[in-house]
């Protein structure tokens, strides 16, 4: 039997003021404890009044993870009761503030796997001590190159995956024991960090190339053996690698790069809450993705897919999907383009002036998009010259700012419904409150991929799934893109994240039965409902 301090100590075990008496006998507790036995509903209420006390959003924060670091079953317990409250808490935007001050905040690893680029040999071991015995269904992993949009930061970058694995447990009902989050130190190019006397991580530049990827091939492998039944989600690669390491994997074991393919998903959803609020087709759009990097062009893929089922073909589909970076808009001819950009480019021929459209602005008024989606970490590039372009060429513009976090955010929601009257259809990357204008309460979607990934993870674990296909990844966006309520004046582009348990459990189902309809199960399951059902952890002891 533990000691008493190891299951005091140990947050999946804990009950803290909640052991019960006769559990105190059991487990040598008597003593260790304060008289009274709590129930969890009070120790929640006990912990709601001491986050409400803590001033910043930061400090919040810090104190959550101390309850996330004692006491897993009633840190979810309090979060399921306040979860719109405390997603930007715990996630996006706060969990930047946190990764910018890891090293110098750290006291508690949060059960994650630390690999480092410069012990190999070492990988299996280190994810073998992390997960600690516990049975892992689900990887987040981190090499931190493109953390958000704030850049490279090495191995504080963890709190992503940490903060990742916790959304999934509160949207989804993930068990909490079957998670890790692993961090992939390969170095860093962040200058800041390698100055710092007190950062954590390998103090040297990034590693690349064959070295880099010899690392996650080995990463890879150990956790297949170890956790073969482990969902694997990757987060935050740098451009260079977050795709080539995708399509090296994607049709071996059950992956998803959320920033590419969770983050094309939810922005395709909303793109079809916005054409039901409009009463609008999607093949009539005109696409604009400003900033063609990671995001963008998992952004442009999901909708080019969207459009060839609708029945147009690929290079009809092409046609209306317009990729912007730092060159202006993309042609093909335009010198380092990405291998993902290359699919998205257009011919000079097309433009009376093509040589003019090297910035947004240009080639907004060129092009008149319908759809502008801005994954650039540019803030304020969507000016009120570009938005009145877009307007005065179509009813209902829809327009995603969706840089993270909240200073690099392409648009302010509110300069956008009032730059257009009212008329544009916004969903923001963090979450923006609602918008009053002449007398209409405008919500704002959150478009994150937050509202994706979690129902989508599940889905695939409780049907055992293989791989992850186009058939799948389209389901659940319908599935999720036809949650909005049509009927209300304002209404937003994608449910609120305050009905998350809701939908993540409908996106579960949805890609559970894509799983089993399509036999990509790798256990004998018929029932998508009842196996994500009985996957479905609550947090209660
Ligand atoms: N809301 C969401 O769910 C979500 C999901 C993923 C990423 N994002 C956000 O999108 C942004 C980009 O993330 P990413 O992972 O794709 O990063 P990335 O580095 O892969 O891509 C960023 C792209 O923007 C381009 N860019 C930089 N400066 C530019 C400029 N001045 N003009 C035009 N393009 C410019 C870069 O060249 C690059 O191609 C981040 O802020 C991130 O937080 C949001
Ligand atoms: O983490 C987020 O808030 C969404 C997304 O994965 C991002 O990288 O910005
Ligand atoms: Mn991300």
């Amino acid at each position: 039997m533990p000691q008493a301090d190891e299951i005091l100590n140990n947050p999946f075990l804990n009950k803290g003021t909640a052991f019960t008496q006769a559990e105190r006998q059991t487990l040598g507790l008597v003593g260790t404890l304060p008289s009274q036995v709590q129930t969890i509903d009070e120790q929640a209420q006990q912990a709601y009044l001491q986050f409400q006390n803590r001033p910043t959003n930061l400090a919040k924060r810090l104190y959550l993870m101390d309850l996330f670091n004692e006491n897993r079953t009633l840190f979810f317990h309090l979060m399921g009761e306040h979860v719109a409250e405390f997603m930007p808490i715990v996630y996006d935007p706060t969990v930047s503030d946190s990764i910018e001050s890891y090293s110098h905040l750290f006291k508690d690893p949060q059960d994650a796997a630390f690999i480092s680029v410069d012990a190999p040999d070492d990988i299996e071991a280190t994810l073998r001590n992390a997960a600690n015995g516990r049975d892992i269904r689900l990887i987040v992993v981190t090499d931190a190159e493109g953390i958000l949009g704030i850049g490279d930061w090495g191995v504080d970058g963890v709190d992503i995956a940490v903060g990742k694995l916790m959304v999934y447990t509160a949207a989804a009902g993930i068990n909490p024991a079957q998670v890790l989050a692993v961090s992939i130190d390969a170095g860093t190019n962040n200058q800041k960090l390698l100055n710092d006397p007190l950062y954590l991580g390998n103090r040297h530049a990034r590693v690349t190339g064959d070295a880099y990827y010899a690392v996650i091939d080995r990463f890879v492998q150990a956790e297949q053996k170890l956790f073969p039944d482990a969902l694997l989600h990757w987060e935050d690669f740098g451009r260079d690698h977050a795709k080539v390491i995708l399509d090296k994997y994607k049709d071996r074991l059950a992956t998803f790069n959320d920033d590419i393919q969770g983050t094309g998903m939810v922005v395709l959803a909303g793109v079809l809450g916005a054409m039901n609020i409009a009463h609008e087709n999607i093949q009539d759009q005109k696409f604009m993705v400003f900033g063609a990097g990671t995001a963008g062009m998992g952004i442009a893929s999901q909708i080019l897919d969207e459009l060839t089922r609708t029945g147009l073909s690929v290079a009809a589909a092409k046609q209306r999907i317009y990729a912007v970076d730092k060159q202006g808009l993309l042609f093909n001819d335009t010198p380092d383009l990405t291998a993902a950009q290359r699919e998205f480019t257009r011919d000079r021929s097309e433009f009376r002036q093509a040589d003019a459209l090297t910035t947004l602005t240009a080639a907004v008024k060129a092009v008149h998009p319908t759809v502008l989606i801005g994954t650039s970490t540019q803030p304020g590039a969507f000016t009120e010259e570009i938005v009145k372009d877009m307007a005065a060429h179509t009813s209902r513009p829809v327009i995603f700012p969706l840089s993270n976090p909240t200073k690099l955010a392409e648009a302010k929601a509110a300069d956008l419904i009032a730059w257009t009257s009212g008329r544009a259809l916004v969903a923001t990357g963090i979450p923006t409150p609602d918008v009053t204008y002449r007398g209409v309460t405008y919500q704002i979607g959150q478009g994150n991929n937050a509202l994706m990934y979690p129902g989508l993870g599940f889905g695939l674990m409780a049907a055992t799934a293989k791989v992850l296909n186009g058939e799948t990844l389209s389901a659940a966006c319908h599935a999720l893109g036809g949650l909005v309520d049509t009927t209300q004046p304002g209404a937003a582009v994608l449910p609120p994240v305050s009905q998350i348990t809701a939908f993540s459990q409908t996106i579960a189902e949805v890609v559970a039965q894509s799983v089993l309809d399509q036999q990509l199960n790798r256990e004998p399951i018929t029932d998508a409902k009842q196996a994500v059902a009985a996957m479905k952890w609550v947090p209660e002891y």
